[in-house]
């Protein structure tokens, strides 16, 4: 997808939520479980009662993955759906992937391709040559980890590096490679307060902003110090929207949780 397809859809709905498909069999409500795919089933109830509200959704793989063909199974369903019934949806395969440049070239086919997502995250720590084969594909978007939601972000990310902490080397140095515009970037929403330090790095380029609801970060916050003309923010609640309930009726809870978070949303764009 376009990026300007997706600032019109941000526009129209006026929300720039983005709805994490985070799928734990533990989790969904008892019922489903007698479906033939219990995952799909769940992740299409969520999808047809909160697609109005949200612009984005992003299945993380590990929790298909956990489940072996069957999970990603579920998952080549879950997207094939979206793209068919929703194409006005942006899509973000949480995969967190980067390798040798070759391997890089495989799993971006696997993302882009194959599957057919707009996006994928990506991990940076291996350089330009393992993230240039994502960049190269056209209409879609390279989602670089910079400065994430947990705690051990301070760990390695925030340390100093030549006089610069390593988040800012990782925004400084990916600007500048090759396709560079079809670069994202991941922010933590508990990270807030660096937003305005990492605007003036990459004032333009989207972030997918993880860790409001359950992770305690604040939309507000987030807003305040990282929303650009375009709006430039995806902020994502995954357990906080889709395990609202875990009754019958937990696609509507869900629905409810998501219409929470757009009107806030909405509030912020209408300022
Ligand atoms: O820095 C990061 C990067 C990715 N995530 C992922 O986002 C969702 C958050 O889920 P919640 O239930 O809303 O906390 C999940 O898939 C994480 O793996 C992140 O949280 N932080």
């Amino acid at each position: 997808m376009k990026i300007d397809q997706l600032i019109n859809e941000i526009r129209k709905k006026q929300s720039f939520l983005c709805i994490g498909l985070d799928v734990d069999l533990n989790k969904i409500p008892k019922h489903l479980l007698n479906e033939d795919d219990p995952i799909f089933a769940f992740n299409k109830a969520i999808i047809d009662a909160t697609h109005h509200l949200c612009v984005a959704y992003k299945p993380n793989t590990a929790f298909y993955e956990a489940y072996g063909i069957k999970g990603w199974q579920a998952l080549e369903r879950t997207i094939s759906y979206l793209n068919k019934e929703y194409p006005e949806i942006y899509t973000i395969a949480d995969a967190k992937r980067g390798d040798i440049g070759n391997t890089s070239t495989m799993y971006a086919k696997a993302f882009f391709e194959d599957l057919g997502f707009d996006s994928v995250t990506v991990a940076p720590y291996m350089g330009k040559d393992s993230v240039e084969p994502f960049l190269a594909f056209k209409d879609k978007h390279t989602i670089l980890l910079a400065l994430t939601s947990n705690q051990g972000a301070f760990d390695f990310q925030t340390k100093s590096l030549d006089g610069l902490e390593l988040y800012k080397h990782v925004l400084q140095t990916s600007i500048t490679w090759k396709n560079a515009q079809n670069l994202m970037y991941v922010i933590g929403a508990t990270k807030a307060e660096y937003l305005s330090e990492i605007r003036q790095i990459i004032p333009d380029n989207f972030l997918l902003v993880p860790g409001v609801g359950a992770q305690g970060g604040n939309l507000q916050e987030v807003c305040k110090y990282g929303m650009t003309e375009n709006v430039g923010l995806l902020i994502n609640s995954s357990r906080g929207i889709i395990y609202a309930s875990q009754e019958k009726d937990f696609a509507q809870s869900a629905a409810r949780k998501a219409e929470e978070l757009q009107q806030q949303m909405h509030l912020v764009l209408s300022k």
